[in-house]
């Protein structure tokens, strides 16, 4: 996690700033930008298609520190693809995103973490593959368990979530970074479920 400089001051010295950076990624209509939503604002409405990549910071106080959360939300049409790599650079977290009730779009995620692969050694960034859409039960074409026995398999985070239901969306966004901060000696987030 980046420390941010130290602006003088007993307080700032006991309880430092770190920024930290998490990178959504998947196909086009997954969700990314309905999970920064509902994370950021806990509401959920349509979203068109993001452009780029939009970007949201939420401050967190914690006991020991204050984390400045930055949460880049990438756009998934094709057609943006050659940029995504600027964006995931220096990510400290990276949510694979998929849609349960299309299976191309788990074989999409699969690609991006080809890619975070080639770009990131395994220790640099915590990775969580996220399945969304778990309202949608009927339409389910990804069953649970082939998302986490790949998850397993490549050592990542699992999740399912639902941005529309409020599922698992604050829980996956405070494993990645619970996983991080207890590697750097902090937590960014107590309570939630525990992810598989
Ligand atoms: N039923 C249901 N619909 C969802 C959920 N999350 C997102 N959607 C819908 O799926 C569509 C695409 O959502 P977005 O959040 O724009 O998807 P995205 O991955 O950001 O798409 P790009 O910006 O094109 O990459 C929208 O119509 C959302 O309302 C969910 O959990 N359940």
């Amino acid at each position: 996690m980046a420390q941010e400089g130290a602006a003088g001051g007993s307080l700032e010295r006991h309880c430092p700033t770190y920024i930290y950076k998490v990178v959504l990624l998947g196909s086009t209509a997954v969700g990314k930008s309905s999970l920064a939503y509902r994370y950021m604002k806990n509401d959920f409405q349509e979203s068109l298609p993001t452009v780029g990549c939009s970007f949201f910071t939420k401050i967190l106080r914690m006991e020991s520190a204050t984390v400045k959360l930055e949460i880049w939300d990438t756009a998934g049409q094709e057609k943006y693809h050659s940029v995504c790599h600027l964006y995931y650079r220096g990510a400290h977290a990276a949510l694979l995103v998929y849609d349960i009730t299309n299976k191309e779009t788990l074989g999409r995620a699969k690609q991006w973490l080809k890619e975070l692969e080639k770009e990131f050694l395994h220790d640099e960034i915590v990775i969580a593959l996220v399945g969304n859409k778990t309202d949608l039960a009927e339409e389910r074409e990804v069953p649970t368990e082939e998302g986490e026995e790949f998850a397993r398999s490549r050592s990542l985070l699992f999740a399912e979530t639902s941005a529309k239901s409020n599922h698992q969306v604050k829980d996956v966004f405070m494993a990645v970074g619970k996983t991080r901060g207890e590697e750097e000696g902090q937590a960014l987030g107590e309570g939630g479920e525990a992810l598989r």
